[in-house]
């Protein structure tokens, strides 16, 4: 088993991942909860929930008080209209300040069944349980959120889980699109911060198939520690923390112009960090080998450049309202070299003429 430690100012907690950790979910709330619980809501979706809910629930016999409910999958239900749903059958179930809320799911469960606890009767404490790769990032942190038609993960909170229980074999049933679009942060990772970590990819995975049980080990506590680290020195995104969202100031733009759900998050990251690449080779003196990256993820299928039909003008709108931006200024995060990643406020002009070159 590996684990990996986060340490807030909220609280701490663990990572732990293995393979099988599902059936021993109850064994594993009785050891890291310390308060005791008096009900427990499972949330997942309808694609998770007929494969591992009852996996899940013969692990949790021994809690007398288990609720579920299924969000139907896909990044749609980060809605309000979700949210409100949630909340009612939290309502319904008589959840009190001593229940758990376990997140069951990918980045859309967590997100929001997050969000669901960071408020419900001002906050309770949930457990994260991912089933994606993507959600080795968001399971981790406490950025809970759901989006508006405005912009993505506009209404949320910072609400730390009180452990991670990742049951990696449960990876074994996802779709190619979406290793994927799970690998987009996994290589992020890499890029802003560790180098070696980002050699050490370009040169063990060529493709997902390849991944074996302790390759995946590897790469999933590494990239665990590298996020760990950044939210365990500024959980609430006052300065490094902003290095995590390196593709995300265009990729949150795609996803919410082209409509939630049509370009997985993943996939909009990659196409937002050959932009951000591109930037970077703009206004730094850098050479970061654009065309061999572009070449590697183009080698899983990645697509890295702006739909044609999305339209320039919304794109940019869309950069503006995202979270960073400071008096109008978009902040965009830039690599000075592959692994030393910053942030940089650039003039909307510059943006708006490299959205229309690409
Ligand atoms: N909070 C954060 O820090 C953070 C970080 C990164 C991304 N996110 C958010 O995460 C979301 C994306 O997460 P995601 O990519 O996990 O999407 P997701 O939760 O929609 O899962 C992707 C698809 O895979 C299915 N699925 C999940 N687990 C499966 C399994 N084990 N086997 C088969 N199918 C499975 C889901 O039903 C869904 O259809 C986005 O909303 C993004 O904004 C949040
Ligand atoms: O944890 C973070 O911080 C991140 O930026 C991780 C991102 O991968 C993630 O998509 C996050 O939800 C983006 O946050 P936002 O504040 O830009 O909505
Ligand atoms: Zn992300």
């Amino acid at each position: 088993m590996k684990q990996v430690h986060v340490n807030t100012n909220d609280h701490s907690y663990t990572v732990y991942l293995d393979n099988g950790l599902r059936f021993e979910t109850g064994k594993w709330l009785q050891k890291c909860l310390e308060q005791p619980v008096s009900s427990i809501l499972v949330i997942t979706d309808s694609t998770v929930g007929p494969l591992y809910l009852k996996d899940v629930l013969s692990g949790l016999s021994g809690f007398e008080q288990v609720h579920t409910v299924t969000i139907p999958s896909g990044e749609q239900s980060k809605s309000f209209a979700e949210y409100e749903r949630l909340i009612t059958e939290a309502l319904t179930c008589g959840l009190d300040r001593k229940s758990v809320i376990i997140a069951l799911g990918g980045g859309v469960v967590g997100d929001i069944a997050g969000f669901v606890a960071a408020s419900y009767m001002r906050g309770i404490r949930f457990v994260q349980m991912p089933t994606t790769l993507l959600a080795h990032d968001s399971s981790v942190g406490g950025k809970v959120a759901i989006n508006h038609a405005l912009g993505k993960n506009m209404v949320g909170a910072f609400h730390q889980p009180e452990v991670v229980l990742y049951d990696t074999a449960m990876l074994g049933s996802l779709s190619t699109q979406e290793w994927r679009s799970g690998f987009a942060e996994v290589l992020k990772h890499g890029l802003i911060l560790n180098r070696p970590f980002y050699e050490w990819l370009q040169t063990s995975i060529k493709s997902f198939d390849s991944i074996d049980n302790d390759l995946m080990a590897e790469l999933l506590s590494q990239s665990i520690a590298i996020k760990a680290k950044v939210v365990s020195e500024d959980e609430q995104e006052h300065g490094v923390r902003a290095l995590l969202n390196l593709g995300h100031t265009l990729g949150h733009a795609i996803e919410s112009v082209s409509g939630y759900g049509r370009i997985t998050h993943g996939e909009a990251v990659v196409i937002g960090i050959v932009f951000a690449m591109r930037l970077s080779e703009q206004l730094y003196d850098t050479h970061l080998d654009i065309p061999s990256f572009i070449a590697w993820v183009k080698s899983f299928g990645y697509e890295t450049e702006i739909p044609n039909e999305l339209s320039r003008q919304e794109l940019l709108l869309a950069m503006k309202k995202d979270k960073k931006t400071e008096a109008g200024m978009i902040r965009m995060i830039l690599l000075k070299e592959i692994g030393v990643a910053c942030v940089e406020k650039v003039e909307t002009d510059i943006i708006f003429s490299l959205l229309k070159e690409n």
